[in-house]
């Protein structure tokens, strides 16, 4: 089999074949960022890091394109709330994201494009459109005529155009011919920032940006196109009306992660129900947030619980228990040894990550065995196995991530004290102080560090 992924825009679960052998082009719509972000937001950012990854894997140039929304009236309310331009709250919070996105371990994308960047670009995009006669400018406005693109609107979020309601997106929709109609370019307002247009002055609807800044680095039709599932309608509905209707073919597969909620509602920068990333590390590693984050299906909705986290926080120590064990062991991984499989099976079947961390799981427990069995063959072989499959999720404990970030800097440090306490215990051991060589023991697991004492020497890991 090779990769299947489910598209929004057919309902199905298609054969992905790129518009160009050996290239992949991907758009993800990434943070509006009037706030720091939550999990629900990197949730986005790491699955469809994972897909980057894996389509790496295979071969292929790939081009991800992820862009920041810089301006909306979410920003412009918090901007005049504390008193400083606009630009003073984007640039902060975009710092934040893009702290998030590092941190968890996804790949910088090839171009992170701001939308206020691109004004020149829309207002081409706006040209075509009302040349076509698939928009109008109305009082300083400038609308998508959705009625002129009727046969074709709300195919992606299957909805007939009669069933719509009106789009709620400015509140002058006297001026539009059709109460569905959207908007692609907002008027100016007193004390709001402005570009100027043949229009008139103003600034970018939300969807006009996305349709502008995806065609610019991609090109006219590209591959795939990603967010979460609440941006299908209307955000996606009308990138796609507003660039076919100017005549670019646009993307060619959608794909939507599923929500992030807690206590069954949607987390939301605007519900203020937001669990930031900095509390969560403080909870668990960023290694384990990742795998948390990634462990369940990528279109599944996840419920957040403290009880689920730590359960995967666990699962991951597992795992990497036995990587560095059996690095201990093995100083030459085989990066290009095959992956399981049952593991490319699983990842070519959309995604199907949970799949092929079951995949992961029983190889290690082959690893442990082989461990114990002292037959350095297989560990080698397994230990390969399960690094390169890490590597595909973003979640390899030895990789350059995860050994110089703060994990494994801190990682170093324990390191350190440890064995001061081991010394320690050695010297009370020495003078048949064995009392005191048990307390140690015991201090060190009350902090949660387990010792082993192994042939190479005593070794810690963290208590599961
Ligand atoms: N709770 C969530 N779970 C999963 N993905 C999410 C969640 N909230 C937002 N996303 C996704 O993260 C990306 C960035 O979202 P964006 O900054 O536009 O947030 P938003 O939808 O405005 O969120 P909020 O409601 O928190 O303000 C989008 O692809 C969006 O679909
Ligand atoms: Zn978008």
């Amino acid at each position: 089999m090779s990769l299947h992924l489910y598209d929004t825009s057919t309902r199905t679960v298609r054969e992905f074949v790129p518009v160009e052998p050996g290239r992949v082009s991907m758009y993800l719509c990434g943070a509006t960022v009037q706030a720091p972000p939550h999990i629900g937001h990197i949730r986005s950012g790491v699955n469809f890091d994972v897909l980057r990854r894996w389509l790496l894997r295979q071969g292929y140039d790939v081009t991800f394109c992820r862009n920041v929304t810089d301006l909306d009236d979410k920003i412009i309310r918090v901007s005049a709330g504390e008193g400083v331009p606009w630009f003073v709250v984007s640039e902060r919070n975009q710092r934040a994201f893009t702290w998030a996105y590092d941190h968890l371990g996804c790949l910088p994308p090839t171009v992170e494009p701001r939308a206020m960047g691109h004004v020149p670009e829309m207002i081409e995009l706006m040209r075509r459109l009302i040349d076509k006669g698939h928009a109008y400018a109305s009082g300083g406005d400038v609308y998508f005529d959705v009625v002129s693109y009727a046969d074709r609107y709300g195919k992606l979020s299957n909805q007939k155009l009669e069933n719509l309601r009106a789009a709620d997106d400015t509140d002058t929709d006297s001026l539009k011919r059709d109460p569905r109609d959207f908007a692609l370019w907002k008027g100016a307002k007193p004390g709001e920032p402005t570009w100027p247009t043949p229009w008139g002055k103003g600034r970018p609807g939300w969807h006009l940006e996305c349709s502008a800044m995806a065609t610019k680095y991609l090109g006219g039709t590209f591959d795939i196109h990603g967010g979460g599932v609440d941006l299908i309608f209307p955000h996606h509905e009308n990138e796609i009306a507003q660039s076919q209707a100017a005549g670019d073919g646009f993307a060619r597969y959608w794909l939507h992660n599923g929500m992030l909620k807690l206590g069954g509602e949607k987390m939301s920068k605007s519900l203020g129900n937001s669990l930031l990333i900095p509390d969560m590390l403080r909870k668990v590693r960023a290694v384990e947030l990742r795998y948390y984050l990634v462990a369940a299906h990528y279109r599944s909705a996840i419920d957040y619980s403290d009880e689920a986290l730590q359960e995967a926080a666990a699962g991951y120590r597992r795992i990497e228990g036995f990587v560095t064990r059996a690095a201990e062991v093995i100083h030459d991984v085989d990066a290009a040894a095959p992956l399981p499989q049952a593991f490319v099976d699983a990842m070519d079947d959309d995604l199907n990550v949970s799949q092929a961390l079951a995949v992961v799981h029983e190889v290690v427990r082959e690893g442990n065995v082989a461990l114990a069995q002292g037959n350095k063959e297989q560990v080698a072989r397994l230990l390969a196995e399960t690094q390169n499959m890490l590597d595909v999720l973003g979640l390899d404990p030895r990789s350059e991530q995860w050994r110089t970030t703060g994990d494994s800097g801190l990682r170093d440090v324990v390191d350190a004290l440890v064995a001061v306490a081991l010394e320690q215990r050695q010297a009370a051991r020495a003078r048949k102080d064995y009392a005191a060589a048990d307390a140690i023991r015991d201090q060190l697991a009350a902090a949660g560090i387990v010792v082993e004492d192994t042939p190479q020497g005593p070794r810690w890991e963290l208590a599961q």
